[in-house]
């Protein structure tokens, strides 16, 4: 279901589709949306977020990275943008890029240690990110200070860094949402 979504996500966005075939698609995706509405549940229950063995948890918001190595010092993966994640001119959208470390940074940020959130994501847009290529990622747990732990990220084009990020992951307190 989720690949399936992310598949429609890519075409959706790369059509130029005649009126016609705009009304039957909208009309399509408003029977799937009320097919699913009873199966509502809270959120400690539903499938996206929670597969870890699916790329980006099974979020069809977060591109999708297969993750090769993952330990609690580095993890080693690949992503291949699709054109759902245009930004233009063949370029991945700069908020893209971002879901992708926050994924993957986050992930080993919380790997082996107490729950840790977000506080910062710092990231360099080195070059342009193409759309539809296979780039690698990696992410190494740089260092910890008190509840602080510093990591740092990078999603390369072949042998060409087109973006890195350092990111502070905040231990969180007992209680803390
Ligand atoms: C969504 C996942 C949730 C968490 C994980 C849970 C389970 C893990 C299981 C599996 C994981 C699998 C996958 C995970 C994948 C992705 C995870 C993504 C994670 C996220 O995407 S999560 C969403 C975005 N995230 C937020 O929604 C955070 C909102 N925010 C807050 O919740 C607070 O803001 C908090 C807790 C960050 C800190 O608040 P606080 O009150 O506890 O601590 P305090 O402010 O005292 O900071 C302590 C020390 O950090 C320094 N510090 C703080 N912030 C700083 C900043 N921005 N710049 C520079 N320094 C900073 C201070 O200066 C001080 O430093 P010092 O001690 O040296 O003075």
């Amino acid at each position: 279901m989720i690949e399936a979504l992310r598949l429609l996500q890519a075409r959706m966005t790369g059509a130029g589709p005649p009126p016609e075939t705009v009304t039957e698609t909208a009309e399509t995706l408003e029977k799937l949306a009320a097919a699913l509405e009873p199966f509502t549940v809270p959120e400690a229950a539903q499938i996206v977020g929670h597969r870890t063995d699916l790329p980006g948890r099974g979020q069809a918001m977060a591109p999708p990275v297969h993750i090769e190595e993952w330990d609690e010092e580095h993890v080693l993966g690949h992503v291949t943008f699709s054109r759902f994640y245009l930004g233009g001119n063949g370029a991945v959208h700069g908020g893209a890029i971002p879901l992708a470390f926050d994924e993957v940074m986050g992930r080993l940020a919380n790997t082996g240690r107490p729950r840790a959130r977000t506080a910062y994501l710092h990231v360099n847009y080195r070059k342009i990110t193409p759309v539809g290529s296979r780039l690698r990622v990696e992410a190494r747990f740089e260092r910890e200070e008190g509840r602080k732990r510093i990591l740092a990220g990078a999603l390369v084009d072949g042998e060409t860094v087109v973006a890195d990020a350092e990111g502070l992951f905040v231990t969180l307190k007992p209680g803390q949402p």
